[in-house]
Parts: C-alpha cells; structure tokens; sequence
C-alpha cells in the first residue's frame, strides 16, 4: 500500500547527441553497430517472462544488404498467441493491484537504461534492422522512447491527481482503472520509440499486454524487451510474440476477454480488425477500446510570400529523411508559381550534396528503404511517372538493388493536381509538387484539403500573417499536427502531441495523457457522510 501521494522526478527531454565527426559519441556508436553487425542473433518470443523457440528460425534482413546474415527469430503460430493471452490474463491481478508508484518505476529505470548504458545499442539496432541514419536514430530510438516512457510516467500522475469536487457532506472521488481483460499492442516497423510506447503505456496503467511487433523491427523489439526485463517487468505483463499479423488479429479479436487495440500502421490494416472489432462485438466482456495511428499524405503549401530557401529545406528534410517513411513525411508539395524556380534551384542545390548508402557511414543522409516490396512499390511510381503524360520526374528516379534497397530521393513535378503520386501514401523517398498560379492560392487551400482521404500532418511556408490565417481555418481538418513555417515531421514528445483524423486514425495523441485516458475505465466513487433517514424533501416537512 502507498502511504503518500507521490510526486515523479521533473521530465525534460532528453537531449539529443550530436556525434559530431570523429567524437568518442560516434565512434562508439559506430563500433557497436560492427560489433552488432558481425553477431548471429538468436531472438526468442517472450512469453510469461520465458525465451519461446520454435522449430521455424526467420533469417534477419538488414535493408542496407539484404544477403548479410546476421542472425534469425523463431515464429510462433496461434499455439503461441493462446498461450501468451492465458498467460496475461494470469498476471493481470497482481499487476493491475500494485502501487502505481512501483509500476511506473520500472519504466522510469527503462527510461534510464535506454539513456545510459543501453543507447548504442538500441541506436545500433535501429539502424542495422531498419536502416536509420545515426541522427535518425537517435532521434527515435533513443529520445523519444525516453521522453515516451518519462512523459508518460507525469501523466499518468497528473491524470489520477485529477478529482472531482465533493459538496458538503461527501467525499467524491475517481479511480483509473486499468481495463478489465487484456490489451493488444500491433506496432509498425519504422519507429522504434512506437514500438515500445504501445506496449509499455498500457502497462503502465496496470495492464497486461499482448504485443505483435512488425516483423522488420525484431531485431530492436528484442532490445525493448530485453531492457523492460533488465527494468524488473515482472512476468506476463508485456508478452512479446512473432506470429503472422492478420491471424493473430483473427484470434485475439474474437476473445471474450480482449479490451483493447493500441494499433500503428497503415490504414487497410487497422480498418480490416476494426471492422473484425464490429464483427464481433457481441463476444466481449466489455467495449474495447480502439486507437489506431495510421497512414499520411502530408502536404506542404507555400505562398508567394515565403521564403523560397526555408520551403525547400522543408521540403528536402521533411520529405527524405528516413527515406520519406514516417506517416509524417512532406509527400506533396503546393507551390506558387511565381516561387517555383527559386524553390527549385535550392532544392536542387541541397539535393546535389546528398550521400545515400547504409548507415554505418554517418555521413550518408538516405539510406535503404525496409523491404523488397517498398523497393518495387517505390519503383513503380517512379517509372510510371517517366512515361506519364501528367507527370515528370525531375530529380533523383534511380533505384538499386543489387545489395540493399537504394531508392534515390526523387521528386516527381504533376501537371495533373491529382495525379497518383499526389493522392496515394508511397511511404517512400518521393515528393509530388504542384506548381499552382499565384492567384489561386485559396482555391489551393480546398484543392490540399480535399486531394486525400488522409489528415496525418501539414505545413503552410508564409511570410503573410493574414495568408497564414486563411490555411489555419482552410485546412482545419487536413491536418492533426499544423506546422507555420516548418516542416511536417520530427514531433517532440510533450511538446507537440502526435497524431490525426480522418483516414490517418483516431487522434488520440500519442505520447499526452489523452492517449492514457484511452487505457483505464474510471469509477467513481461517492461516500455520503450523514446519510438522509427519512424520504422527504425539506418541503415535505
Ligand atoms: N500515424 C502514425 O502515428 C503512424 C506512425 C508510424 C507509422 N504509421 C503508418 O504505418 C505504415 C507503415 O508501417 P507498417 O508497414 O509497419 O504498417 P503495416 O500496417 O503493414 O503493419 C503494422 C503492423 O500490423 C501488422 N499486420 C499486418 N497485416 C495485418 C493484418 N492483416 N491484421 C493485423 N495485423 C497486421 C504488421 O505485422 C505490423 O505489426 C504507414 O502507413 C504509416 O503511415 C503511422
Ligand atoms: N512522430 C513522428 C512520426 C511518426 C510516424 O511515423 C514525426 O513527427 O515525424
């Protein structure tokens, strides 16, 4: 039992490195990601806190080199995914009745791990499996699942600090509990700091988790769960399997105990268990809870008024770092025409100076993109662009795949507002501009909000206050993160809270304590002091 009520250490965001050339800082990050290289890993499920082989071993894919081995994980089947619901669901008591000041504990010393002795290596990981360059990773692997586990630890005392107030005579109060049942975590491959956020924020309200991490990402999934453990995550609260996606959300989704889905990743695939979540609705104990962060076509539009160098910087970085594959990426651009060559020629500058190669060598900015089918997907754009009439590719279009999947940053400039380069999520290094006539800047602003299903994030370059204003209230719903002069990726954690609406998901806003209320069922409670003896109202004498 607690016998007070606690405070947590004051968050801040972990700073982020710089590794500068020729620092110990990079150095050692270097060497680790050769040591790491040159291992043969062997990567178990983690179930009830015990490793779980199989007879199936999957070889480990790194982007950058697709025939280097470096060792492989064992797949589970559904035998497996029973075992892993059982066994959570075993756990949830003593884990749902332990003092939150213990539970968060564990996360908090996570936090340090990951900040300490354990960064190169989650650092390193990150960039062997999903091919990230140094900064790239640093700002994911390690910042912000740090900031992810600190922040979220605050909010989860901010958020049981907040009460009701009581009249006189009683004493009203609320309690967060966690949700009756287990939860389901299903994470994406291209950030490590979702990866272990959607898991561990549930947790940390006293759930008990199943987590299927994206195949392309075991190899720093493995590292979480290895540092959650070093942390002192007692068994079965997070269980870690391997197992194909679409059957195990046929299982889990149709448990009378399943309370949850916390889901990242496209929006095909979070529709399609929604969709089983309505199928089967009547099997639950109770609602589940839904949330899903899904897919972008995130814009940029800049009028006559901006400045040409800050939009194309925007531009190169917001929409090929990390090879365009964040939901946020820039992957249309809107630009003035009277703008256009100044932009151009800036892009193109920068464009010029850029390295692409694996991240071993920091001084490569684009590295591979995930898979063999992002490579074609990618591919396929490009050369449908090449011999469109609509369309035409003006920087970058080469493609390699002779040892890791290179795909140049391109920029593809569309005579037609809706081309499909302009409409479809690519999820690659590819940039779609506009070039529309000054003049129809405000017809602009509908033709941006209207042009995709999606309203992940979006970016107004204006020097024009009253321009400014007219995007803000234009693109209202196009955009659950709104940038002024800035490019659309590289949210902070307590700074501004991620996530949007419309096809890119339920908004609840990772990382802030309304994704948290998301986790608990609230009950209320209401003691009366003086209770009435008699039925009648004063009136009634
Ligand atoms: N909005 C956000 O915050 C955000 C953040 C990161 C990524 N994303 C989106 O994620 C996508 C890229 O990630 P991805 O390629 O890993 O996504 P994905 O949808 O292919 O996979 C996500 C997860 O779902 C699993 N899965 C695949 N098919 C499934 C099925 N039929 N049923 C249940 N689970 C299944 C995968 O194994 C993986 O664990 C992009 O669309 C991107 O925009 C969104
Ligand atoms: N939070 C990240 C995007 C995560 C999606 O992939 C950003 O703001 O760039």
């Amino acid at each position: 039992m607690t016998k007070a009520i606690s405070d947590v250490p004051v968050v801040l965001n972990e700073p982020v490195r710089t590794y500068e050339p020729g620092s110990s800082e990079v150095n050692n990050l270097i060497s680790t990601y050769k040591k790491m290289w040159n291992e043969k890993v062997e990567i178990p499920m983690i179930i009830n806190g015990k490793q779980v082989k199989t007879d199936t071993k999957v070889q480990l894919q790194s982007p950058q080199d697709h025939a280097h081995d470096f060792g492989f994980y064992y797949k589970g089947d559904m035998s497996h995914v029973d075992e892993a619901i059982n066994t959570a669901l075993a756990a949830r008591q003593k884990w749902a009745d332990l003092a939150w000041e213990q539970r968060v504990s564990i996360f908090l010393k996570a936090a340090d791990l990951f900040a300490g002795p354990y960064r190169d290596k989650i650092n390193a990981a990150t960039m062997i499996g999903q091919s990230k360059n140094v900064h790239q990773t640093e700002i994911d692997a390690a910042c912000e699942f740090i900031d992810f586990l600190r922040f979220n630890v605050e909010f989860v005392r901010e958020m049981y600090a907040e009460q009701p107030i009581s009249d006189e005579g009683m004493w009203n109060r609320v309690e967060y509990r966690p949700l009756e049942g287990f939860t389901f975590a299903v994470t994406p491959f291209n950030f490590t700091a979702i990866s272990g956020n959607l898991p561990s924020c549930m947790a940390m309200l006293g759930n008990v988790v199943l987590w299927k991490p994206s195949d392309k990402q075991i190899f720093s999934a493995n590292i979480i769960m290895e540092v959650f453990r070093e942390a002192g995550l007692p068994d079965g609260v997070i269980n870690m399997v391997f197992t194909d996606g679409k059957e195990t959300a046929e299982k889990v989704l149709q448990h009378p105990d399943f309370a949850g889905l916390h889901f990242t990743g496209s929006t095909k695939v979070f529709q399609s268990m929604w969709k089983q979540i309505g199928d089967n609705i009547h099997k639950y104990k109770t609602y589940p809870r839904i949330v899903g962060e899904t897919g972008g076509k995130d814009f940029v539009i800049a009028h006559p008024s901006a400045h040409p160098e800050a939009v194309a910087t925007g531009l190169v970085r917001g929409a090929f770092e990390y090879q365009g594959q964040k939901c946020s990426a820039a992957s249309r651009a809107y630009i003035p025409k009277s703008l256009w060559n100044a932009v151009k020629s800036s892009m193109e500058a920068q464009l010029k100076t850029i390295k692409i190669g694996s991240p071993e060598d920091p001084s490569n900015f684009v590295n591979a993109v995930i898979d063999k089918n992002s490579f074609e997907k990618c591919k396929g754009y490009i050369e449908r662009a090449k011999s469109s009439k609509d369309a035409e590719v003006i920087f970058g279009g080469n493609c390699d795949d002779s040892k890791g999947w290179f795909v140049e940053p391109t920029v593809i400039l569309a005579s037609d507002a809706h081309y499909e380069s302009i409409c479809e999520e690519i999820f690659g290094p590819i940039l779609s501009i506009y070039v529309y006539e000054d003049e129809d800047w405000s017809k602009t602003l509908k033709l941006v909000d209207e042009t995709s299903p999606y309203a992940l994030t979006g970016a107004v370059f204006s020097q024009d206050r009253y321009a400014i204003e007219e995007a803000y209230k234009a693109l209202e719903n196009a955009a659950g993160n709104f940038y002024i002069n800035d490019k659309p990726t590289g949210a902070v954690v307590g700074q501004q809270p991620f996530g949007g609406a419309r096809a890119s998901g339920t908004n609840d806003k990772a990382g802030s304590k309304m994704n948290l209320m998301r986790w608990v069922s609230v009950r209320t409670i209401k003691e009366t002091f003086n209770p009435p003896k008699n039925y009648k109202y004063p009136y009634l004498g």
